[in-house]
């Protein structure tokens, strides 16, 4: 396949200048989009207007709707702030680390029918500008900030948006549709009226 996006990205809006050009294919080249995102070496100034913390859970800032093929956000994570195990209806998910570290752990589908502890398959830790990948056929996983002195921040590209996702209970592997917000839009919060819940984190 074609790739537009072998340069560098020089700054956090040359990436997203290249991942617009990108998504106006229909076929997506995961392996590309993962290098243009390691690619692009974090500065803070870049992305500092967007990084907005909450003391008691991380928080999902909109930076870009991706002409509505994707939407890219920034994650802000505070000293032992992680999410529930979930999946990503049906999209691709894209991470990478702007600053600090995060802890992966990835689980198998829980059976239907099953009602013991979810099967952990693997964990790792990302580091500073590493990119990971993650659609529900890999599977699902829990993304936590472990650091009890440092926050982390990361871009998320999801392709196609979603606003809905699937979250489980490690110990029965029930699961509840959520509803997923913003903290923040394009640098601005999100007024405190639409927010409903945020049962992610
Ligand atoms: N997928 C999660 C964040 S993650 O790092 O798992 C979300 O969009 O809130
Ligand atoms: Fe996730």
């Amino acid at each position: 396949m074609e790739q537009v996006g072998l340069v560098k990205p020089e700054t956090l809006d040359g990436l997203i200048k290249i991942l617009h050009k990108i998504f106006e294919n229909d076929i997506i080249n995961v392996e590309e989009v993962q290098n243009i995102m390691e690619a692009y070496a974090s500065k803070p100034q870049e992305w500092m207007k967007f990084a907005k913390f909450d003391q008691y859970r991380y928080t999902r800032n909109l930076v870009d709707e991706g002409n509505g093929k994707f939407n890219l956000m920034i994650l802000c994570w505070g000293e032992g702030h992680g999410s529930s195990i979930h999946d990503h209806t049906d999209s691709h998910c894209f991470l990478k680390l702007l600053q600090g570290q995060l802890k992966e752990t990835l689980f198998e589908w829980p059976d239907r029918k099953a009602h013991g502890d979810m099967v952990q398959k693997s964990q790792r830790i990302l580091k500073e500008n590493q990119c990971a990948y993650i659609n529900d056929s890999i599977g699902l996983h829990r993304v936590e900030n472990v650091s009890h002195t440092e926050c982390a921040v990361s871009l998320h590209l999801y392709s196609p948006p979603f606003s809905h996702c699937q979250t489980f209970d490690q110990r029965t592997g029930h699961r509840n549709t959520v509803r997923m917000t913003f903290w923040s839009k394009f640098g601005e919060r999100t007024p405190f009226e639409t927010i409903v819940s945020q049962e992610n984190n």
